[in-house]
Parts: C-alpha cells; structure tokens; sequence
C-alpha cells in the first residue's frame, strides 16, 4: 500500500538550551527549527526535524533556506506523486540540488507515517536490530581547563560511553592531555569542525600521543583529499563529519583512505534512506560509524536513536538524553539516558508521543500544505 499524505504541517519552534554550546566557530544558545508532520486521513500524524541552523556556519543551510526549499520546492514535488516506500523521496527530491536538511525533515515525516501506517517502529522500518543503544556526550569549549574538567566528571557519572572534547588551535593537545590524565579510563575523542589546515600537521600529530579513539574532521569542510594525506601522517583515526553529504562523498573517502570511522547525521546526508546506504557501504568496507548529533529535539533525537539501532553503528553516538539540552522536551516519555544507554522504544514509528502542549508553547508560526 502507497504512503498515503492528506497535508503537510510545518511549525517554526524557538527553543533555549539549558547551557550554550561553543565549537570552534562560534556559541548556539537559541534553537530556531522547523518540525514537518505529514498527516493522513486516519489521522496518523508523522514527524520530522529540520537540524539547521539560523547562521550558516556548519553547512550554507539555514533556518531560513529551509523554509524556502520546503515551502517553494519540495512540497510541490510530492503533489501527485505515488510514495510506494520512503525510500520513494529520495528520488522525487533529486532535481533539487544540495538543501540535504530541509530534505531530510519532509523525508523523516514521510518515513514516521510510514512506519506508524504499518505499525512498525522506525528501527524495525530501518531493518535495525539494537534493542537499546550505546551513547556519548560532546562537550562544547569551555571558559577554563578546571570548567571543562568539571562538566567531564559530571558526564562520566552520568554514565556516558564516550567523551568528544571540542578543540581549536590552541585548545586541544594541552586541554585534552588533562582530561585523559584526570579521566584515564574513558574513551576521548576530539571534534575539530575544521578548525585545521595541513599546515597545522605538527600540531595535528602530537594528538597520537594522546590514544583518542578518533578526531573528527580536522580539516576543511568540503575537503576529502587533504584528510587523506593527513590520515596517512598520523595514527588517530580520522572521523569524517561535514565533508560527507552522500554515499558517493562516502565512497571517495574510503577509496582515497581519508577517514577510518564516519559520523553519519540524517540532515546532513538528505534522509534516512541515504543514511542507511551509507552505513551499508561502510559496513561492506570495514569503516565504522556512529551518528553524529545536530542539538536535536525530541523529534530529530527520536529519528537518530531508530537510526542507530542499525549494526554498523558500532561507537556510541552524540545522542545525549533530553535534559542535557532542554528543560522541556517536545515528546513524551522525554529520552533518557541510563548507564550509559538509550531503550529503543518499540512503539510504532519515533516510539514517542508528542507534547502537543510543549510543542505548542515553542511555536512561533503554522502553515498547512494540502497535499
Ligand atoms: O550533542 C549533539 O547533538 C552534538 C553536538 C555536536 O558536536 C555538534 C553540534 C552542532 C553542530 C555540529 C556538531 C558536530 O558534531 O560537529
Ligand atoms: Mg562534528
């Protein structure tokens, strides 16, 4: 049976996070973000996150993009036509370059609906197996090395797998060096967003010293070549974030040895669908990969956890649980995070309910597309 859409909800929230978040571009405090529902006659409701940001500074998409492409774009390229599978989106998205999020939110709505329409779970609509999920934390830069210190400990206890320090030039070696002395017995990793040029390859080398289970993306946001020659001249794994939108992005970096794990993110790639023939080619070619985190909500977390439960994603992810971003989250029971772990929900679609009130008292602003 095709995926039957009746209309299409957006909703433009404004969200605060509990703490700000900096990486080495810049500090997010505020969340502006759309939510798509696609809506059938029987009143299933399918829920989508847009992970962009309101400046362009992790990729060119933003807030505002977003709206465009959805409103002017893709909502007209499903007018009329047949979804027999999510997977369907993909390709009637095609003639639209790029605007991979703004992609992804409409596409993870449709896959929501689909699996709520055939009492699935998004994991099982996925072909995930995991029936709970390991996860880390990725701790923004911090005022001082005795802060950082800090909120590490405060993760640690928590139970989280993995710690992802941010780094820039000059807050990384020095800095991670006292978080492995202090926390010898945690995996470390290191999440540069391209704070780095070869240039810096000394700098970058002495990082070896350190036995991070990875750095992620060291270099240039569209580079793949440059990370090669960098994999090559050190023994950290190399993660690739930014520079991989595709399974073609993908397959360039395997072949030219640029990374040895990959952080798979639903917006960043243009869906789940892509999302998942990404972590088949990783798998078939022995990369690891974990899914990488956007300061989600509810609904995106919710789309990440269904994702993960795929057998490739062998590292904890950045899937922290609500509360370490939102006072209140959209969906309820919120996620939470117990030893380290998320429980897969199992029940048809995301697996959890919407807030409807919470999500209301985030709205900014509604429109209805009718299909
Ligand atoms: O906790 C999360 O959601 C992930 C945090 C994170 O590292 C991140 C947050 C915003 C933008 C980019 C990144 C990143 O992985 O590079
Ligand atoms: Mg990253």
């Amino acid at each position: 049976m095709p995926v039957s859409i009746e209309k299409i909800k957006l909703r433009r929230l404004n969200m605060t996070l509990k703490d700000s978040f900096t990486t080495s571009f810049g500090t997010l405090q505020e969340k502006d973000f759309f939510i798509l529902e696609a809506v059938d006659v029987e009143g299933n409701r399918g829920f989508g996150e847009s992970v962009a940001f309101s400046s362009p500074w992790y990729s060119e998409e933003t807030v505002e993009t977003n709206y465009h492409v959805i409103k002017d774009f893709l909502i007209n390229l499903l007018r009329g036509k047949q979804i027999d599978h999510p997977d369907d989106v993909f390709e009637i998205f095609r003639s639209i370059r790029g605007n991979n999020m703004a992609k992804a939110a409409v596409e993870g709505a449709i896959w929501d609906l689909y699996a709520k329409q055939n009492n699935l779970s998004l994991s099982e609509a996925l072909g995930g197996t995991k029936k709970k999920i390991d996860v880390g934390i990725s701790i923004g830069i911090q005022p001082s090395v005795g802060a950082l210190l800090k909120t590490v400990d405060h993760y640690v206890s928590a139970g989280y797998k993995r710690i992802k320090i941010k780094i820039k030039p000059g807050w990384d070696y020095e800095v991670l060096r006292e978080v492995k002395l202090t926390f010898p017995s945690i995996p470390i990793m290191a999440d540069a967003n391209s704070a780095y040029t070869l240039e810096d390859i000394s700098q970058l080398q002495k990082l070896d010293e350190l036995d991070l289970l990875m750095i992620e993306q060291p270099l240039a946001h569209d580079d793949i070549v440059d990370h090669s020659k960098l994999q090559s001249a050190m023994h950290t794994p190399i993660c690739l974030d930014e520079s991989i939108h595709s399974v073609a992005d993908a397959k360039q970096a395997i072949e030219l040895g640029s990374c040895k794990i990959i952080n798979i993110k639903i917006g960043r790639v243009g869906g789940l669908s892509e999302s998942k023939r990404i972590h088949d080619i990783c798998q078939q070619n022995g990369i690891e990969v974990w899914c990488g985190g956007m300061l989600e909500a509810g609904i995106g977390r919710a789309h990440n956890i269904a994702l993960t439960t795929l057998p490739q994603f062998v590292l904890p992810g950045d899937t922290a649980g609500s509360e370490r971003y939102w006072k209140k989250d959209i969906i309820t029971p919120e996620v939470v995070v117990k030893d380290g772990q998320i429980s897969v929900p199992e029940g048809p679609g995301i697996g959890y309910a919407i807030d409807d009130d919470a999500l209301d008292s985030f709205t900014v602003h509604k429109e209805e597309f009718q299909l």
